[in-house]
């Protein structure tokens, strides 16, 4: 059946998303017809609506638009692509969660853009998220769409949600790293990794 959301027009959204966040303001003690919050509900909205953009996309449609058949090298030559940063929210108090994520993959017959792995990454980011799934996310997708040898994925993160609240801690960050295919071998993650540090 036809969720409620998918019958509403963009506008249609836009504006019961704002009507709530005017209700969550009121309900936490502020005046919403005060001149510097009269307009923060529909600018939440349009925010939120652009930090969770990547529901709008598909990612396997973002890798396979730049793929170009090209000979880089034998199964254990890595290309890697990192320090490509994010902005994402968890989903479990939907409060900032960032860092860098570093790409590494071992083309068979296939490479891809450049950019598409940046994009990729703001296309799962955009979205609710736990780091771990991202992480997988990210994986799976390079896997299945560019077919390398292997790929490797770290992401480095720091939680607002540990920062701000909770447990407040400020220094703690959080890496994730997941592989697949000849990132198995550990003589080929510690390439990755040497190659990561030389900065
Ligand atoms: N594994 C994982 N945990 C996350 C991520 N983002 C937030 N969390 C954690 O999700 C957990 C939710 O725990 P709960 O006990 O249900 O929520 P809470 O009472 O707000 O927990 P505290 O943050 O400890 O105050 C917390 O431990 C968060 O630190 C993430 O990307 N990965
Ligand atoms: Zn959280």
């Amino acid at each position: 059946m036809q969720k409620v959301q998918d019958r509403l027009s963009d506008q249609e959204k836009e504006d019961l998303i704002a009507g709530h966040y005017k209700s969550i303001l009121e309900l936490l003690g502020e005046d919403v017809n005060r001149e510097g919050l009269e307009k923060t509900p529909i600018r939440v909205a349009r925010a939120m609506k652009f930090l969770t953009s990547g529901y709008d996309q598909s990612p396997e449609e973002i890798l396979r638009s730049a793929i170009f058949h090209e000979n880089y090298g034998d199964s254990q030559r890595i290309v890697l692509v990192k320090d490509i940063e994010f902005y994402s929210l968890c989903e479990h108090h939907l409060l900032p969660f960032f860092g860098k994520v570093h790409i590494g993959y071992m083309p068979g017959d296939k490479i891809v853009g450049l950019s598409k792995p940046a994009r990729l990454v703001d296309a799962f980011a955009r979205r609710f998220q736990v780091q771990e799934r991202m992480t997988r996310e990210i994986l799976d997708c390079f896997d299945s769409v560019i077919e390398p040898y292997g790929t490797i994925v770290m992401v480095e993160a720091r939680h607002l949600c540990m920062q701000m609240r909770g447990v407040e801690k400020q220094n703690a960050s959080t890496t994730t790293c997941l592989y697949s295919g000849n990132f198995k071998d550990r003589e080929l993650r510690e390439e990755f990794f040497s190659m990561l540090r030389n900065r």
